[in-house]
């Protein structure tokens, strides 16, 4: 009882699934089901007729279906041998039109339900919030994509098959029970007693499934890092222990596999023998015990057949549905962690400052751990502030906090004295320009790396033109064989360090930005690119807010503010020169680096 009541709410949470994205759809599929089961039964219905004439009989008695002989009559038609072939006919060529058009709109409605969960998914990460975003398993979110919405997608087909197959049984055993009540009821005995043996298998097949979705996430995760990291792990020679572990994690996804599929296997191993005892059980008490006429064995044997076909689609589609069960839950937990996470636009629309942003009293505190505390820092309308510290000192968080990707606990940041949560995000995050450590750069041409695949026409062009020249690109462009229209190799890993963070900062100020945040590489660059990144800062001095996370002391010489995080608070600023005199941390740090 409890596993039939279970298999009841599995059932309607997928159904409701389904049905949530699907609507009115999800119930044509079934509509169609229905007529399809219907004209073939009443196809079916047409040979005992057939039968009883064949026998020698006259008479055109379909017992409790005369119904059927009746509404004819009505219509004018006295049923004969010819005219019952031909209904035949007619009815399954109907029947074979419905299944037709039932097959296509079937997989009409599977296209709709896959291109909608990854609509859902990608919507849902892109008002995602990004302080959930760190903490979420990347190689989840590749699997969902990947993996888990073409196994979903398979669950809607085996659903869908599942249920038409019921739908069918309900129909033949209608009609069987019209026709023979006490034949139907072995039916139904039959068809419960096999299904019980199976219950208990597809209960292991969905454990089973739900752990193929965490092999699968974390095989995806690795093969991502291994793809994001070549780089690296081809340098130092790691790539072999790498793949070693990519081959552990293949194989824990097949072992999985393989378990998955010796249990499907059984299912289908087991079911037809188990059907034929109950077949045979069925025909023995028909001709022995009931003693029933031949032709409504016969057609009660058909019915019983259709039925059985059923029986088994329905048992095996379950089994399958049941196997990517996973998917399922997969897939809606993640929704709702996107939906409970969900950045909804509001507030006013930001079109820019035209004074300054202020942080005032600003703290931030990840979990209980304390990162930034009461920081006071103003940047003014196109002048430059740059923030040196130890790394950890909360720089890379403080600018965050000011892109709005994370919330201050406590304190304000202001635009032009309103606070940045009255604006709304997107409108506010067009407006920033964001170069990171390792500058962003696309697959793609120059042309659309920089307008982030503006279309390109005569006004674009110059608007390019003149982007690409206030980043000084333009010998750049010009040196290569097809101008804006080269590509940029892999992450261009044929550019310098140099000359990605120029074509980064060309198309940040491509979209007409109103303060650049440059989050400095740590890593040592060579003397060339060094002097190239501060002539590309210094030419934008003056004409761009900018905000600079530095950690070569070279690059912002020239900054108006410069401020020194200690422990996530301020602990000095001024100038380069002021600071020089104040503060003994940065004085070493310019002994240190030479300057
Ligand atoms: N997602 C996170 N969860 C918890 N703690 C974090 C998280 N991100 C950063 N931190 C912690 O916040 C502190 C400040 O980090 P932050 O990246 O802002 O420093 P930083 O000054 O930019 O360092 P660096 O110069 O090395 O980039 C560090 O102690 C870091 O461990």
């Amino acid at each position: 009882m409890k596993g039939i009541k279970k298999y009841i709410i599995e059932n309607f949470s997928n159904f409701t699934f389904f049905y949530s994205i699907l609507r009115y759809r999800l119930l044509v599929v079934f509509a169609l089901a229905i007529f399809g089961g219907l004209l073939d039964s009443l196809g079916l219905t047409m040979f005992l007729p057939l039968l009883q004439m064949a026998d020698g009989g006259t008479t055109t008695d379909l017992g409790s279906l005369s119904f059927l002989t009746d509404a004819l009559k009505a219509i004018g038609i006295e049923l004969t041998v010819i005219k019952a072939l031909v209904i035949l006919v007619v009815v399954f060529l109907l029947k074979g039109m419905v299944m037709y058009f039932s097959g296509i709109y079937k997989v009409k409605t599977q296209q709709l339900l896959t291109k909608t969960i990854r609509m859902n998914i990608i919507n849902g990460l892109t008002t995602y919030s990004f302080s959930r975003f760190v903490q979420t398993e990347q190689g989840k979110i590749q699997n969902i994509f990947l993996g888990e919405v073409l196994r979903l997608s398979n669950t809607y087909s085996n659903y869908v098959t599942m249920i038409q197959g019921a739908i069918l049984i309900i129909v033949y055993m209608l009609f069987s029970f019209i026709v023979d009540w006490k034949f139907a009821l072995l039916v139904c005995g039959g068809g419960v007693l096999s299904n019980l043996v199976f219950l208990k298998v597809n209960k292991l097949t969905k454990e089973r499934s739900i752990n193929i979705s965490s092999v699968n996430n974390a095989f995806a995760g690795l093969l991502m890092q291994y793809v994001n990291n070549f780089k690296y792990l081809k340098a130092t020679g790691k790539i072999y222990n790498y793949r070693d572990k990519l081959e552990k994690s293949i194989d824990d996804v097949q072992h999985e596999n393989l378990k998955i599929n010796l249990l499907i296997n059984q299912i289908a191993a087991f079911r037809e023998p188990l059907l034929i005892i109950v077949i045979a059980l069925v025909i023995g008490i028909q001709v022995y015990f009931i003693e029933s006429k031949i032709s409504a064995i016969i057609v009660s044997l058909l019915f019983f057949y259709r039925a059985l076909v059923s029986i088994v689609t329905v048992q095996s589609s379950y089994n399958l549905t049941v196997t990517n069960q996973g998917a399922i839950n997969n897939i809606n937990d993640f929704y709702l962690e996107l939906q409970k996470n969900k950045e909804t636009p509001k507030g006013i629309y930001f079109r820019g400052f035209k004074e300054n942003i202020f942080f005032r009293n600003v703290s931030f505190s990840y979990d209980k751990n304390k990162i930034l505390q009461d920081i006071n820092l103003n940047i003014i309308k196109n002048q430059t502030v740059a923030l040196v510290g130890e790394s950890g000192s909360g720089k890379t968080t403080f600018a965050n906090l000011l892109i709005n990707l994370l919330k201050s606990d406590e304190g304000e940041i202001l635009i032009d004295g309103i606070d940045l949560y009255s604006y709304d995000p997107q409108s506010f995050n067009s407006k920033i320009g964001y170069i990171t450590q390792e500058p962003t750069i696309f697959n793609d041409t120059i042309y659309n790396n920089i307008t982030f695949w503006d279309k390109k026409n005569d006004e674009n062009l110059v608007k390019f033109y003149q982007v690409a020249s206030a980043a000084s690109l333009n010998s750049f462009i010009s040196s290569t064989k097809d101008k804006e229209d080269t590509i940029l190799g892999n992450s261009g890993i044929n550019l310098s360090g140099g000359q990605r963070q120029r074509i980064s900062i060309a198309r940040e100020l491509y979209k007409n930005i109103d303060i650049l945040i440059l989050d400095e590489a740590t890593s040592a660059l060579d003397s060339e690119t060094e002097l190239e990144i501060k002539n590309n800062l210094d030419s934008l001095h003056g004409k761009v807010t900018m905000l600079i996370i530095a950690h070569r002391l070279s690059t912002i010489k020239n900054a108006d503010v410069i401020y020194v995080f200690k422990d996530g608070k301020i602990e000095n600023f001024g100038n380069f020169e002021e600071l020089k005199k104040k503060s003994s941390y940065f004085n070493n740090l310019t002994n240190l680096q030479g300057i």
